[in-house]
């Protein structure tokens, strides 16, 4: 059967996952890794695949099917996605979600000039705390929804840090607040303000010289990440990142509580509990890279949220036998 060829852009913890991941699905072919580095200087951790450098991505249009998008969300894939999006089918795990709508836009024009299919903005939230957060509601419209994360590191904000001037490293840690969660559990379906759910733990390597006070300032008031948390900074050393805080242990739950018919309490629970933030999702990326390839095979350009992607376009097996297996 003919494979579905991919490339990997941006060579960080989710593209080394994405690497990782395709080793499990075999109807995937790797052509390439391409990188704003040199080349030369990079080795991919499975060893054997090769690295280009990101201009010469164009010369690859018609020898790739599926772009997989793998970047930070600070700053890379506001401009990578409708770049891509242009030359190549693509997905990407875009998690800004207040600027989701204008990124949508702007993938979506350059996708549907060029007859190409991005999937943006899936991983696990947004993705499938985004899908789940969806069919709770759709199926109990009389109720309140909770999504709690963590404790864990957050790629997305720990890429955030890492964009700061004078910043030479550093991770984020979500923790949800204990209280919070219990009167969630109990059932008390409460009021939660986003300060109330969560507070934000960040370790930081800052470069020599660089101004700590300006750089924990610059995270706490950080609009979209940082400023709507209580924040707290910690510089470490660059030993220390590496030895106390290399693992992405992540994860959280989406809770629906809602009423039904006569006034039946209903609860629908989804949850995650995550060794490897960044290889989990680069497994939803590789599922959705399927689905993007099969969607423009059937002509369905321009850009979709995973909740335009009917399920049964993520799996590898055919419709008989999802219904066989596991309908
Ligand atoms: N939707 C979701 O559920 C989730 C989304 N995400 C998103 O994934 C994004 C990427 O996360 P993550 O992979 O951890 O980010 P990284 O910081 O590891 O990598 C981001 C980019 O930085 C560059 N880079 C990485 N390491 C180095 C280095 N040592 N020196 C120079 N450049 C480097 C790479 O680009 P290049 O190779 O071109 O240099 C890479 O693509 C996050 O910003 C987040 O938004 C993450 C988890 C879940
Ligand atoms: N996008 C997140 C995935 C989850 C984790 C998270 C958080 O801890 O704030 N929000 O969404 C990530 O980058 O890890």
């Amino acid at each position: 059967m003919e494979k579905i060829r991919v490339g990997i852009v941006g060579y960080g913890n989710l593209g080394k996952g994405v690497e990782l991941a395709l080793q499990q699905s075999p109807d995937f072919e790797l052509t390439g890794i391409f990188t704003r580095r040199a080349p030369e200087t990079m080795q991919s951790v499975t060893g054997n695949v090769p690295f280009f450098h990101i201009d010469t991505a164009k010369d690859y249009v018609g020898k790739i099917d599926v772009m997989i998008l793998c970047g930070g969300s600070a700053t890379d894939i506001p401009e990578q996605g409708p770049h891509f999006a242009a030359m190549f089918n693509t997905v990407d795990s875009y998690d800004t979600h207040a600027k989701i709508p204008e990124y949508h836009a702007s993938v979506d024009e350059k996708a549907k000039q060029n007859g190409n299919t991005s999937v943006i903005s899936t991983g696990w939230d947004p993705g499938l705390f985004s899908l789940n957060r969806m069919i709770a509601e759709a199926i109990l419209p009389v109720g309140k929804e909770y999504t709690f994360w963590g404790k864990g590191v957050s790629q997305g904000h720990s890429d955030a840090i890492r964009r700061i001037e004078g910043v030479k490293g550093g991770v984020q840690y979500t923790i949800p607040m204990e209280s919070a969660l219990e009167r969630v559990r109990a059932g008390e379906d409460p009021e939660l303000s986003t300060r109330e759910k969560h507070m934000r733990e960040c370790f930081v390597v800052a470069e020599d010289g660089a101004d700590k006070d300006k750089i924990a300032e610059t995270i706490k008031t950080m609009p979209n990440y940082f400023d709507e948390y209580e924040t707290v900074v910690h510089f470490i050393s660059e030993d220390e990142l590496k030895t106390e805080h290399a693992r992405m242990p992540h994860g959280g739950f989406v809770i629906r509580s809602g009423k039904s018919g006569r006034d039946s309490k209903q609860i629908i629970e989804f949850s995650l509990k995550l060794q490897s933030n960044p290889e989990f999702t680069a497994s939803v990326l590789v599922a959705y890279a399927r689905a993007a390839y099969r969607l423009n095979k059937e002509g369905q350009s321009g850009a979709k949220t995973v909740f335009d992607v009917a399920p049964a376009y993520l799996s590898p097996k055919s419709t008989a036998q999802l219904m066989k297996e596991l309908l």
